[in-house]
């Protein structure tokens, strides 16, 4: 579904923000682009939306360069939630979704009324201005409009931002329902639990490159350090060591408090395969 090839791009002479991305994500896939502010995930998602152009390399979606294609049939395609507000905040959300609606086609076109309640908008403020919303309302509203037009693509960065963690659960389970149908997604985040517990893969990118790509599982076992955290008492005091499976043995003589599995988390696997964190 996306193919891309050696992308390269510069804004200004001399100073790369891009510096050769490879990767395809498959229809159907749910695909995680993480990288810290300023590693080039905006720019490669402007690039694969068509709102940028001038890069070197091969960029393909649905097999045709996002610059060059026909606009009118390419926006029908793709659905996009970006994190800049994007709504008409002196309208309200019936006539902005309204409004983007009127882009599709009959075929494609969802009902809006059933969308927004499977999003758990709040229907009171179905006909006041995007304006007054809280931002968790703004995202649902934004989220509507991403999905309005049942694309094949959906390109989300920071679908969860702003939301409660009740939101957070549904708005996951609104993507997953997405892929089921057969969407591709590529979602932009530094959320490291959305990444895990939706992406199939995640690409970690660093200053312009991709710097470990893989399934979220394998990332994890790769920098697991195969060790159990024991917490037990010895003479009244309480000890927490480090032991490996096998030192541990099946009769642990101690009396055990608790036991805990060092799996990293993603984002220690991120800051092991970049040198940085997420943030900064
Ligand atoms: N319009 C622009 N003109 C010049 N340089 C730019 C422009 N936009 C981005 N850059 C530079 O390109 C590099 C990549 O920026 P980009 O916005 O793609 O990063 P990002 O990963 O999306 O960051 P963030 O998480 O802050 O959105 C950065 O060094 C940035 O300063």
């Amino acid at each position: 579904m996306i193919e891309v090839k050696a992308l390269v791009f510069s804004y200004e002479k001399g100073r790369k923000a891009l510096k050769g991305l490879d990767f395809e994500v498959e229809k159907g896939e749910i695909f995680g682009f993480l990288g810290p502010n300023g590693s080039g995930k905006s720019t490669t998602q402007k690039i694969l939306t068509g709102i940028q152009g001038g890069y070197q390399g091969e960029v393909r979606l649905m097999g045709k360069a996002p610059d060059k294609t026909d606009r009118k049939v390419f926006y029908q395609e793709i659905g996009v939630l970006f994190e800049f507000p994007y709504l008409y905040t002196n309208l309200s959300a019936l006539d902005n979704l309204k409004f983007f609606s009127s882009f599709y086609s009959r075929e494609r076109r969802r009902d809006i009324m059933p969308l927004l309640e499977h999003l758990e908008f709040k229907m009171d403020y179905l006909k006041k201005p995007v304006a007054s919303y809280s931002k968790g309302m703004r995202q649902r509203v934004s989220m509507a409009r991403a999905l309005l037009g049942n694309p094949d693509i959906l390109f989300l960065d920071e679908p969860t931002s702003g939301l409660d963690p009740s939101g957070a659960v549904l708005f996951r389970e609104i993507i997953e329902e997405e892929r089921k149908k057969g969407t591709t997604v590529f979602l932009t985040t530094h959320n490291m639990l959305d990444a895990d517990l939706l992406c199939d893969r995640v690409a970690f990118l660093a200053e312009g490159s991709i710097a470990a790509l893989d399934t979220p599982e394998s990332l994890k076992e790769r920098y697991s350090r195969k060790t159990v955290q024991v917490v037990y008492r010895k003479d009244g005091e309480r000890v927490q060591r480090d032991f490996t499976t096998e030192e541990l043995g099946l009769s642990f003589p101690e009396d055990i408090v608790s036991i805990h599995s060092q799996e990293p988390t993603l984002e220690e696997v991120f800051l092991k395969t970049t040198g940085r964190g997420l943030t900064g």
